[in-house]
This record gives C-alpha cells, structure tokens and sequence, in this order.
C-alpha cells in the first residue's frame, strides 16, 4: 500500500513513545511503502530523522520486521519549519511522493495550542482528496474550545477524514467489550439497572507526572483523563446494541450515551466527586518527589493528579446505576480495569455470610477477564465458597497506536471520536472543573505510593 505520513512535532514525546513504535508493528504500512516525514523547528535532517526513526521503530520490533524497517528508515524524510507556516505544510504534503487519492495522513502530534492554527494554515494548502488529518488531545481546553476546533476542522474537510484519536480506543480490552456484550447472548440480557448494582472504570497508574508537567500543570487529571479516554470507555460499557459494526453505527450509539450523561451540578460535585495531589512518597522502591516540586508545576494552580467522578447516565437501562470513574499518577499499583457489579441475589437460601456480589472485571494491560462466581463448598456442600473464571488474553499486537496508524490511512473512523463526542466531554467535565476552582471540593493530598486520598 502507498501512504505517506506526515508527523507534525516529529521530535516530541508522542512520536518517540507511541506514534514510532506503534509502526513497528504494522507490517502492512511498513513493508508496502509507507513515506514517513518529520516536521518540527528543530535542526534535523533526513539523516538524523532517520536515525530517530530507525531508534523508536526497530527498537520495537522484536526482530520481526527489520528489514522492512530499514526501507521505512530510508525513505523518511526531514521537513524543518514552523507547523502553522502553510509553506512548512505543503513542503511536507509534497515530500510523500503519493498520488491524490492515496492516503496522506497529516497527524498533529503538535501541543494542543497549535491544533486551530495548523488547522487554518492546512486550509490555505492544496490537500489531495486522499488526504486525513489526526488530531490528538486534549480537544480543546473547554466546550467552546472544541467547538470552535470542530468548526474549523468541518470547514476544512469531511467528517469521514477527520480523526481525533483516542488510543484507548484501540485497547483490546476496550475493543472486547464489544464482542463481549454483542456477540454473546448471555451477558445482554443482564446488563442493565435491574441486575446491575455499579459499574467502575479506573485507570489508577504508578507512573507520576514529572516528565510531563510543563503540560499536566496546565491539564490535571481530569482533563487530561476523564474528558476523553474515561469517557470513551463508559461509552462502551453504556451503549445501546448497535445494528451493525459500521462507523456511523457505533458513532451514535457512543454520542447517545455521552448525551444521556446527566450534566452535574455544584451540589452533585460536591457529593460526587474527589481530587487530589501526591505529595512526596516511595513508588515501587522509587523515591518520587512531590508534585508541587517537579520543575514546571506552579502550586497555586491547584491542578489535581488524581480524580474521582460518579456519573450517573439518565436511560431507562441505566436510570440509578452510578458509573464511578477513578484514575491518579503516583499511586500504589498500576490498576486498569473495568468493573461490572452485578446486583445481590433477592433471597439468601443458604446459611453463613450471604454470597458475594458476582463481579465481572475487564483489566486492561494486561488484558485479562474474570467473573467471581458462588458455588458450593467442598467441605459443606451447603455452605457457598467464591471461584473464579480467570482469562488472560493473548498480548495486543499491534500497539493501540499501531492499531489506530492503521485505522486512520484505511479510513477507518471507529477508533476516534466524532465532533460531538468531544463537545460532550467537555459538556460533562466542565462543571466539574468550575466548582472544583470554585472550592466546592478539597484538594485532598496523598503520599506518592499510596492508594490515593483515604
Ligand atoms: N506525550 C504523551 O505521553 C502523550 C501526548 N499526547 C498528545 O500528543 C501531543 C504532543 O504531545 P508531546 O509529544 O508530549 O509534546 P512535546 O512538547 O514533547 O512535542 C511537541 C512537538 O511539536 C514540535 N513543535 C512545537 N511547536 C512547533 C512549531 N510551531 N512548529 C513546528 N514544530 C513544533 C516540537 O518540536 P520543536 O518545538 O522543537 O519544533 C515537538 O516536536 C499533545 O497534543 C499531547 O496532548 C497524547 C497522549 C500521550
Ligand atoms: O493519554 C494518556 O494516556 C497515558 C496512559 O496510557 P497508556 O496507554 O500509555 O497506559 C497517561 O499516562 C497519560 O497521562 C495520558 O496523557
């Protein structure tokens, strides 16, 4: 296949630790004539670019690809320049080599202050019809923000050929959420208010925010989380059976749950939700400072590291299920999952403690599944014991960003998020933002290492 891909912000941390390895992966791109080219201010040339490249990709590719790998290398190409310069753009459109319906990729691995300035300045270049352009996140800084994006990207080119990604997306736990509830009979029938007690969806990290802060100072947990991969997981979780795997299929069930997200007010964040701020504490035997200490952070702004929401999504399935979304830097274990509580049984018929709640959990990397099931006991045939169904499934490969490089040159819109879904996100974490800045909840602290605010 002839593709070529543009990355805006070619020596940033994205492209070093997703966008390149993620292509190590992907033999289809890599063998079949992928043109890659780097654009950023910096002082590279395709030699440098090259060497970078040949770094980040055959570091990843665990020998399998190497020598299509070394073809990519030598046909990436160095574009230095300014990203909002439209000549900066049409000089790298143009170092592809592909013809006008071919797919170009033009992905804005840029910080997100320069996403509606490349969008103007793409709008000033001629762009072939094959041509997609990748956003990443944060969308926006708030709901105007994104609005104003959507409506620039609209202005430019179809929906179809917009991709604002989300890597969560292409997580194959997130993606089995689909085959599990579409796909099998059983779990359908169970997976509404009437057998569901509460659902969480948590994505606690070891990892602290140091090597990020110039940014995460100005994002927080619950922007940089919670507005968009959070949120996309509890569209899977929430949705309605799609009638069919088709784009626009999935696209509207995904915005009809975000939609039915009950907007929350001050006095629902107040009782709803949490946040918080390591202080300095021991991670894995790993000293780490405190936040406020890491060079970049401004203490005053007050951005919080971990964050914790309820939401409660307002459908006759899911009337009165609280959905708890949970995620922190700096905590104590690396906890990624999905929890489905099923509701307790209406009679107890056996003697001893009653039977636990059956609980279905989705873990991400590694992705793993288990059902915690009762059953009788060895001893006491008429005294309950808890098993449980345990599987680990096989190792994603591709990368999540692999998966989604794929995605995007096949045109393949299902693993980004359509223009309303990132207008909801910040419809539903805007508030949050304003009674938190309005005091209406402390910014609880917690030592580094631990489970987060007791
Ligand atoms: N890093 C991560 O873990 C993740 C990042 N993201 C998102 O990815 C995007 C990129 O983030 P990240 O890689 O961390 O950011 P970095 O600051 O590390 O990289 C930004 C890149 O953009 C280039 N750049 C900045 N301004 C210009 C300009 N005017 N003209 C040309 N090049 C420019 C920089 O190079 P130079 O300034 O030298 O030109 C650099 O290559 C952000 O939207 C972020 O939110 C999403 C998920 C995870
Ligand atoms: O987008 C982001 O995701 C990472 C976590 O994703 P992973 O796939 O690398 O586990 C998170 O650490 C980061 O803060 C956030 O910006």
């Amino acid at each position: 296949m002839t593709a070529g891909l543009v990355v805006l912000g070619a020596t940033g941390d994205l492209t070093a630790r997703y966008v390149l390895p993620g292509l190590a992966r992907v033999e289809p791109l890599v063998d079949g004539g992928l043109r890659l080219v780097g654009v950023a201010n910096d002082d590279l040339d395709d030699d440098g670019f090259r060497a970078l490249v040949r770094e980040k990709v055959a570091g990843h590719a665990d020998g399998r690809v190497d020598p299509a790998v070394g073809a990519l290398v030598d046909r990436a190409v160095w574009v230095h320049g300014d990203v909002t310069d439209p000549a900066t753009l049409s000089a790298a459109i143009a170092a592809c080599e592909v013809s006008d319906a071919d797919p170009l990729v033009v992905y804005l691995a840029l910080p997100h202050v320069l996403f509606l300035p490349v969008v103007h300045a793409l709008a000033e270049v001629d762009l072939p019809s094959g041509v997609r352009v990748v956003v990443e996140k944060p969308f926006g800084e708030d709901l105007a923000g994104a609005v104003e994006l959507n409506a620039a990207l609209a202005r430019l080119l179809p929906e179809d050929q917009i991709f604002r990604v989300d890597h969560f997306l292409a997580k194959q736990t997130v993606l089995n959420l689909l085959g599990l509830r579409f796909a099998n009979r059983i779990l359908e029938p169970l997976w509404t208010s009437t057998d569901v007690a509460s659902v969480d969806i948590v994505f606690d990290e070891t990892v602290d925010a140091q090597s990020r802060a110039s940014y995460y100072d100005r994002s927080g947990a619950l922007r940089d989380m919670v507005q968009n991969h959070l949120l996309q997981l509890l569209t899977y979780v929430a949705m309605e059976p799609p009638t069919s795997m088709a784009p626009a299929d999935l696209a509207s069930r995904k915005a009809d749950v975000l939609k039915a997200v009950r907007t929350p007010d001050r006095e629902s964040v107040a009782r709803w939700t949490r946040r918080g701020r390591y202080t300095a504490g021991e991670v894995d035997g790993r000293a780490v400072d405190g936040y406020t200490d890491a060079p970049g952070v401004d203490a005053d702004r007050g951005i919080e590291t971990y964050a914790e929401v309820t939401l409660h999504v307002d459908t006759w399935r899911w009337s009165g299920v609280p959905f708890r979304l949970r995620t922190g830097k700096a905590l104590s274990a690396d906890r990624r999952e999905i929890v489905v509580r099923f509701r307790d049984v209406p009679l107890h018929v056996f003697d001893g403690p009653a039977p636990v709640r059956n609980e279905l959990r989705l873990q991400l990397d590694p992705d793993r599944m288990s059902l915690d099931l009762n059953v009788n006991g060895i001893d006491d045939p008429f005294k309950l014991e808890t098993v449980t169904l345990d599987t680990e499934l096989a190792r994603q490969d591709p990368t999540p960003y692999g998966q989604l490089l794929l995605a995007v040159i096949d045109g393949d819109t299902r693993l980004s998020a359509r223009a309303t879904e990132a207008e909801e996100g910040w419809r539903i974490v805007e508030p949050i933002l304003a009674a938190w800045a309005d005091g209406a909840v402390p910014l609880e602290e917690y030592p580094a290492g631990s489970d987060g605010p007791s």
